[in-house]
């Protein structure tokens, strides 16, 4: 019998093909990615990752064993504190100072749906529901990473080869395995209704990373001043 993590990462991989091959992160490995799409990208995804962090606080509060809480303890600290040296290297990229180019970012309207969708799973659901609707954040980037370092010797003076190497590291394989391990634990005593549930809000998620990545490529915006 599969584990209801193994379906759903199965049932993911075309989407992780897809985001390969999209105009961002083929910008990224041919280090052509324009300046525009870049500081688009650190405006949203600063903005996102403190609101991931704020999910995680949720989950900690709703957690009553203290391994877990210690789990989303380093796990907000990470993403306030750790993963910005992902972001470093973009604006580096860019040759501007990160906080300046951050200024001014807003929730662009598919970054807002992203959020909402982990949001709304944080308040109308549980833990593994907002743990599947989080878990691609991790792992469609450790696969999309992994990807591009299999398919091409990046030089080393790339100048986003640091980005790529983050992400791929194997410190998120164990992130993964204690998403796994929590998400596969509750999924034991969900109706077969609550394990799709599940699976959705994993592709869900899955397809909102692609729509953030082509959101910063495009540089989308809301169509009139929100
Ligand atoms: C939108 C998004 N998704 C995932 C990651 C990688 N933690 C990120 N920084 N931003």
């Amino acid at each position: 019998m599969k584990l209801i993590t193994e379906i759903m990462e199965e049932k993911a991989l075309p989407i992780v093909d897809k985001i390969y091959n999209d105009g961002f992160i083929q910008g990224l490995i041919r280090a052509d990615l324009s300046k525009e799409a870049v500081e688009h990208y650190l405006k949203a995804d600063a903005l996102y990752l403190e609101n991931f962090s704020d999910i995680y606080a949720m989950l900690l509060a709703k957690s009553n064993d203290k391994a877990e809480k210690n789990f989303f303890l380093d796990q907000i600290n990470f993403v306030l504190n750790e993963e910005i040296a992902a972001h470093k290297n973009l604006a580096d990229y860019v040759g501007r100072d990160y906080q300046e180019i951050i200024k001014g970012g807003e929730w662009y309207p598919s970054a807002d749906h992203y959020i909402k969708h982990m949001y709304y799973n944080a308040f109308a659901f549980g833990m593994a529901e907002t743990l599947s609707a989080m878990a691609p954040c991790p792992w469609i980037y450790q696969m999309v990473a992994r990807k591009i370092l299999a398919n091409h010797d990046l030089a080393e003076d790339h100048p986003l080869k640091f980005w790529v190497e983050f992400y791929a590291d194997g410190l998120v394989d164990e992130v993964l395995s204690e998403y796994h391990k929590i998400i596969n634990r509750e999924a034991e005593f969900m109706s077969e209704e609550g394990k799709q549930r599940l699976i959705k809000n994993f592709l869900e998620s899955c397809e909102h990373e692609r729509r953030f990545f082509n959101m910063a490529y495009t540089q989308e915006h809301w169509g009139l001043e929100v």
